[in-house]
C-alpha cells in the first residue's frame, strides 16, 4: 500500500491549488425532496453521486456528514463508502464528519474504522469530539500519524449552545475551547508546511481575537451559508489565521442542485468570494 504524505501537507497543496473551500455533503431529507428524489437509499445514492460528479476534483475538500447515511442503516453506510471512495479517486480530500469521541480503548476502534489504511471508510481526516478529555483522542492521533491522515477536533463550534461547555474556564485560567487550540498547537509543533491536527472553529462566532488561533494546522470553519456567516465575515472572525482556514459550505451550495452546472456555479462563487476575502489585507 502506498504511504500517504501527511494530511497537513496534502491539504496545504490542495488549498493552494484550488482555494480552501470545503463543500459538505449533507443529504438532508428536505434536500432530497427538493431535488425531486425520494427520501430513501436510492435518493441518497443519486444525491451523493451528483455532488461528487459536480464538485470532486474541483474543490480542495469535501465533507460527507455520516449521520445522513447512518440513518438508512447498512445500505446507507454502503453509499457513504462509495461516496468517500469516488471523491478521493477524483482527487479531492475527504473529511469524514462523524464527530467521534470515546474513552481511549474504544476510541482506538473508531479510529480504525475511519483512519486505518484499507478500512472501507478510510478518509483523509475525521472530525472528533474532545469532550471526554483531549487525552482520550490519543489513539486517533497516533493512528492518523501512522496513516498520513488528519483530525479536526471540535474546539469552538458554530452552534449557539457550544459556549455552555467551550467557554467554561479551567483551573489554569484557559477556557475549554482555548485549551483545545493549545493542545493542537503542541501536536503540530515543528511541522511544515503545517501539521495534520486541525480545529473546528465556527465562522459564525464573530471576533475571535481573544483566542490564539495560530495552531500551525488547519481551522475547519463551518457556518458559511445556511448558518448565516458570509465569506466577507471570515477576516473579521479569523484575522491573521485566515490563511489556514478551510471554510465549509453545505446547504448553501447543495440547495442549488440537482443540476451539475448550478452546483458548480454556486461552489465557484463561494470559492471566489473566499479567495477574495483571504487575499484582502
Ligand atoms: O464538524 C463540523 O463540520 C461542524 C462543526 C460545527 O461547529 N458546526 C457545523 O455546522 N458543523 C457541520 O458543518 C455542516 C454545516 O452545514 P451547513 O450549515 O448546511 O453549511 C454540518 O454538516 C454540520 O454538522
Amino acid at each position: 500500500m502506498t504511504v500517504l504524505e501527511p494530511f497537513g501537507a496534502r491539504l496545504r497543496r490542495a488549498m493552494d491549488e484550488r482555494g480552501p473551500l470545503c463543500v459538505g455533503i449533507d443529504p438532508h431529507a428536505s434536500l432530497l425532496l427538493d431535488w425531486g428524489l425520494n427520501d430513501d437509499v436510492a435518493g441518497l445514492e443519486r444525491f451523493s453521486r451528483t455532488v461528487v460528479e459536480a464538485l470532486a476534483g474541483r474543490v480542495a475538500v469535501m465533507k460527507p456528514q455520516s449521520a445522513f447515511y447512518e440513518r438508512f442503516g447498512s445500505r446507507g453506510v454502503a453509499v457513504l463508502e462509495k461516496t468517500v471512495q469516488e471523491a478521493r479517486e477524483a482527487g479531492t480530500l475527504v473529511v469524514m464528519d462523524a464527530k467521534r469521541g470515546d474513552i481511549g480503548s474504544t476510541m482506538a476502534a473508531y479510529a480504525a474504522a475511519f483512519l486505518e489504511k484499507g478500512a472501507p471508510l478510510f478518509s483523509d481526516a475525521l472530525t472528533v469530539s474532545p469532550y471526554l478529555g483531549y487525552g482520550s483522542l490519543q489513539p486517533a492521533v497516533d493512528l492518523a500519524r501512522e496513516s498520513g491522515a488528519g483530525l479536526f477536533v471540535l474546539a469552538l463550534t458554530s452552534n449557539p449552545e457550544g459556549g455552555q461547555v467551550q467557554h467554561a474556564v479551567r483551573e489554569d485560567g484557559l477556557n475549554v475551547g482555548a485549551a483545545m487550540l493549545a493542545y493542537l498547537a503542541a501536536e503540530n509543533a515543528g511541522e511544515r508546511p503545517m501539521g495534520s491536527f486541525g480545529a473546528v472553529v465556527g465562522a459564525t462566532l464573530g471576533d475571535l481575537s481573544s483566542y490564539d488561533l495560530d495552531i500551525n494546522g488547519p481551522l475547519l470553519a463551518p457556518g458559511v451559508g445556511a448558518q448565516g456567516a458570509t465569506p466577507a465575515d471570515l477576516r473579521g472572525v479569523f484575522g491573521a489565521a485566515l490563511g489556514n482556514v478551510v471554510p465549509n459550505v453545505s446547504r448553501g451550495v447543495l440547495r442549488h442542485g440537482p443540476e451539475l452546472i448550478a452546483l458548480r456555479d454556486s461552489s465557484d462563487r463561494f470559492a471566489d468570494e473566499i479567495r477574495a476575502a483571504v487575499a484582502a489585507t
